[in-house]
């Protein structure tokens, strides 16, 4: 039998340990607990080392809309994650400025710690429309894609296809039919979103009246 080292004991080699970082983008507008519970399941299953969220500064594909101003959505994201050692939130896209495309995303993950295995996180609904995303076929090179269950959306099998098998993952995720702009429409109309979202962020959007009443929203 091979002599054991201290070293081979504490599992140390020359190799650096790999951390395994999940990327969990959104617009977060608000944060609810259908990303938190995305999150920590991923977390679970993959054993991550941390997530790391990511609220994007100008979500491109939702320029037709009007989006809350991005230090007030980094700040929701950052009272909804604080209780969890895992999680983390990057301004990355945020400071960047511009559209936001992941494939920046990533790479400036990726420049801050070198040798990380990356696992980019999405809802079925977004990882279907994947192809629509800037530089989408350079993405898988850089992440390995999970792609959590969302009620109300399958994902399309022929996208699916076009990613290399290694590199996604579907995973059944508990469902919670909770979205951000049902939650911005329920506080519009004076309806309560307690428990939809976590309680700081209930309590962040009363205080900064983010969505307030709106004449197209009727009650
Ligand atoms: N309830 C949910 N279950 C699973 N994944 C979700 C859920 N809600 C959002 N996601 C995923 O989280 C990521 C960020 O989503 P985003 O911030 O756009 O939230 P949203 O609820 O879809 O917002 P909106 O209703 O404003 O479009 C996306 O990948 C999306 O698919
Ligand atoms: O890279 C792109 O072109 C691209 C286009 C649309 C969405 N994304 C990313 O997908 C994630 C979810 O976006 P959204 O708009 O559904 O909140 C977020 O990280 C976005 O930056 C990325």
């Amino acid at each position: 039998m091979a002599a054991s080292t201290p070293e081979s004991l504490a599992g140390m080699t020359d190799q650096p340990c790999r951390r395994r970082v999940g990327v969990m983008g959104g617009t977060f507008d608000p944060i609810h607990h259908g990303h938190l519970v995305a999150a920590s399941e991923v977390q679970g299953v993959f054993g991550l080392d941390e997530v790391i969220f990511v609220p994007t500064g100008a979500p491109w594909q939702k320029a037709d809309r009007e989006v809350s101003p991005a230090e007030h959505r980094y700040l929701m994201t950052v009272i909804a994650t604080a209780a969890n050692p895992r999680f983390t939130v990057s301004r990355v896209d945020i400071d960047r400025g511009g559209p936001t495309y992941t494939i920046d995303t990533l790479r400036d993950i990726l420049a801050a710690r070198p040798g990380d295995d990356l696992f980019f996180i999405t809802g079925a609904d977004a990882l279907t429309e994947i192809f629509t995303w800037r530089d989408a076929g350079q993405l898988f090179e850089m992440a390995q894609f999970i792609g959590c269950t969302r009620p109300g959306y399958t994902i399309d099998i022929s996208t699916f296809d076009q990613i290399p098998a290694d590199r996604v993952t579907m995973l059944e995720i508990p469902a919670l039919a909770i979205s951000s702009t049902d939650c911005r429409d329920r506080h519009r109309r004076g309806e309560p979103i307690w428990y939809l979202v976590p309680d700081g962020v209930v309590q962040y959007i009363g205080k900064h009246n983010l969505y307030p009443n709106h004449p197209e929203v009727s009650p």
